[in-house]
C-alpha cells in the first residue's frame, strides 16, 4: 500500500465499538478516494457510522482494520494537517473571538507576531471584523460558527473535517453559512469532508457525495454533484439540482428504510 496520497485514500477501513468479537460493527470495510481540494459530503441514515468515519479520517479513534493515507502519510493519530469543526462550535467560552483563534494558532505553534496577523485574516474572512473582543455568548450561533471555522482554517489544515457544523442554526442562517462555506472553500482551496443528514446541504456544497448504508456503514453510491463551481441562492431553483437533489434523496430514503427494517 501506499505511504502518501494526494488526497484522501481510505482503504478497506472497518470499525467496531465495544469488546473485541462482541462488538457493535459501525463500518463495514469502507473504500474510497477523496481528490485533494475536493468537498466530499458524507450522507447516510442516523447510526451509519459518518461520525465514525470523520474521527478516524481525525485520528481521533484509532484505525482498527485497514488504513487511511493522507498527502503526509499513513493516520496513526490527530495532526495538524487535520482540523474538526463540530455541530456545537466547541469555543472557549471565557475567551474572546480573537483570543479563541489565536489560542488555535499557538497550539499549532505559529510565532507570536504571525498568530496576531493570521487571527485578523481569518476574523475578517468569516466576516466577523469589529466582533474581536467579543465573547462567545454575546454572538449568534452563526457567528459562533464563523468564529470557530475562523479558529480552524488559521492554522491552515490541508484537511477539513467537518461534523453536522450547521445542525444546530436556523434554517436562514443555515443558508448563509453555507453559502459562504463554499466560498471560502473555493479561495482556500482545502480537502474537505462535511458530514450532514441533509440532502440539499450536501447537493449545494459537495463536488461529490458519498451514500452510506444503515449500519454497519458501508458506501453504497458516489454521486458526482455536476454544478457550476460559484454556487449561490440562485442555484436552488436550477432544474439539475432539483432533480439531483430528488435522486439523492430517494437512495438515501432507501437506506434509512433498511435502517429501520434492521435489514443490514
Ligand atoms: N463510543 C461508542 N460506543 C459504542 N457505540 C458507539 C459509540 N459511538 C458510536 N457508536 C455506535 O456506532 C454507530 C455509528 O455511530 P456514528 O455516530 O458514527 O453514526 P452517525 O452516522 O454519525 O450517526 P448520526 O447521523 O445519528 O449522528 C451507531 O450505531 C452508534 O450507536
Amino acid at each position: 500500500m501506499e505511504d502518501a496520497a494526494t488526497g484522501i485514500a481510505i482503504r478497506n477501513v472497518s470499525h467496531s465499538y465495544g469488546p473485541a468479537g462482541h462488538g457493535v460493527l459501525a463500518l463495514d470495510r469502507i473504500s474510497l478516494d477523496i481528490g485533494d481540494c475536493e468537498f466530499h459530503c458524507l450522507l447516510g441514515p442516523s447510526g451509519c457510522g459518518k461520525s465514525t468515519l470523520l474521527y478516524l479520517l481525525g485520528g481521533f479513534i484509532p484505525v482498527q482494520s485497514g488504513q487511511i493515507v493522507t498527502p503526509k502519510g499513513v493516520v496513526t493519530g490527530p495532526g495538524p494537517d487535520r482540523s474538526i469543526v463540530f455541530q456545537n462550535f466547541a469555543l472557549f467560552p471565557w475567551k474572546t473571538v480573537r483570543d479563541n483563534v489565536l489560542y488555535g494558532l499557538k497550539k499549532a505553534g505559529f510565532a507570536a507576531d504571525e498568530r496576531a496577523r493570521r487571527a485578523q485574516e481569518y476574523i475578517d474572512l468569516v466576516h466577523l471584523t469589529g466582533f474581536e473582543d467579543s465573547y462567545p455568548s454575546q454572538l449568534s450561533g452563526g457567528m459562533q460558527q464563523r468564529a470557530a471555522i475562523a479558529r480552524t482554517l488559521a492554522v491552515d489544515p490541508r484537511i477539513l473535517l467537518m461534523d453536522e457544523p450547521f445542525g444546530a442554526l436556523d434554517a436562514q442562517t443555515r443558508r448563509v453559512m453555507q453559502e459562504e462555506l463554499r466560498a471560502i472553500w473555493r479561495r482556500s482551496r482545502k480537502t474537505v469532508v462535511f458530514v450532514t443528514h441533509d440532502v440539499q446541504e450536501a447537493v449545494f456544497l459537495a463536488d461529490r457525495i458519498s451514500i452510506m448504508s444503515a449500519r454497519p456503514g458501508r458506501i453504497e453510491h458516489i454521486i458526482d454533484v455536476d454544478l457550476p463551481k460559484d454556487r449561490g441562492e440562485e442555484i436552488l431553483e436550477d432544474s439539475q439540482f432539483i432533480q439531483l437533489s430528488e435522486q439523492i434523496w430517494r437512495l438515501v430514503r432507501e437506506q434509512a428504510i433498511a435502517a429501520t427494517r434492521g435489514a443490514h
